[in-house]
């Protein structure tokens, strides 16, 4: 199964390397897609230089204008992921808080006939690493509990980012219509998959909080997954 790894980067020049390093020597062989919001830190001249020493397209970069948010990167990198024919899309931080051996259960439940697999931090197995700060968790465990009641949903991490895609229903999204700019699109996106009949499957990741770099998390991505959530339940995944 073809598969690539879709990695979202602002300001990663110090982990990009390393990530795609350890994608690559995953046993399910995926190539990778840096989607870069032109980073100041030179995160796309780490991944050219890492790219040139490879075979042609094992390591491709897609860089943007400018910083437009998770939502706006993975909508590009999605649609180049389908368009490049691909059968398997994952989704992922560039940082080191996925776990890249999750990527062999994941693929295996894809095999299995999921459509959407995805990486939980709140399943028996699933955990957050100690490093997390108190507020990142109690915000990530509220978010979650939030998310799930209002939109009635058993999906156990809705904001979390480690996804891998059938191709196929990645290509049935009208992901121009998946508009949240932060974090919330990730419960779009998801939300969007249900609506359309996905099997999911479930795989429990230790979440290990970053090393080096910070986070782009901020109180206006918070605020807006609080009012998608609410509009999401009155209209759906597409808001409207
Ligand atoms: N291209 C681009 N990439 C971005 C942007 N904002 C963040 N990223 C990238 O997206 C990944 C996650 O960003 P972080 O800022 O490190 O996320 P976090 O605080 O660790 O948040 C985690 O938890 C959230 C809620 O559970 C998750 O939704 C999120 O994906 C991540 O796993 C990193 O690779 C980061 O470079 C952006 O505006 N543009």
């Amino acid at each position: 199964m073809r598969t690539i790894v879709v990695l979202p980067t602002y300001q990663e020049a110090e982990n990009i390397a390393g990530i795609i390093a350890a994608v690559l020597a995953s046993p399910v062989a995926p190539d990778v897609l840096v989607v870069d919001d032109s980073s100041p830190d030179g995160t796309g001249d780490v991944v050219r230089g890492v790219a040139a020493g490879l075979p042609e397209g094992r390591v491709r970069l897609l860089t943007r204008p400018v910083k437009e948010g998770l939502g706006a990167a993975y909508r590009s990198g999605f649609a180049q992921a389908v368009a490049l024919g691909y059968d398997a899309v994952v989704q992922m931080d560039a940082d080191g808080s996925h776990p890249v051996s999750a990527l062999v259960p994941m693929a295996a439940a894809l095999a299995g006939g999921a459509d959407l697999v995805l990486g939980s931090r709140y399943v028996p197995g699933g955990a957050v690493d100690d490093a997390w700060p108190w507020y990142r968790r109690l915000l990530s465990r509220g978010g979650n509990v939030y998310a799930r009641v209002l939109l009635r949903s058993d999906i156990t991490d809705l904001t979390g980012g480690f996804k891998m895609w059938r191709a196929s229903l990645l290509a049935r999204l009208d992901l121009d219509s998946l508009t949240a700019a932060g974090y919330a699109f990730q419960i779009q996106t998801t939300l969007a998959a249900l609506e359309l009949g996905a099997r999911t499957a479930q795989v429990p990741i230790l979440f290990t909080e970053r090393t080096r770099g910070s986070s782009k998390m901020s109180r206006s991505i918070v605020a807006e997954a609080m009012v998608a959530v609410v509009r999401m339940r009155r209209h759906g995944a597409k808001l409207r």
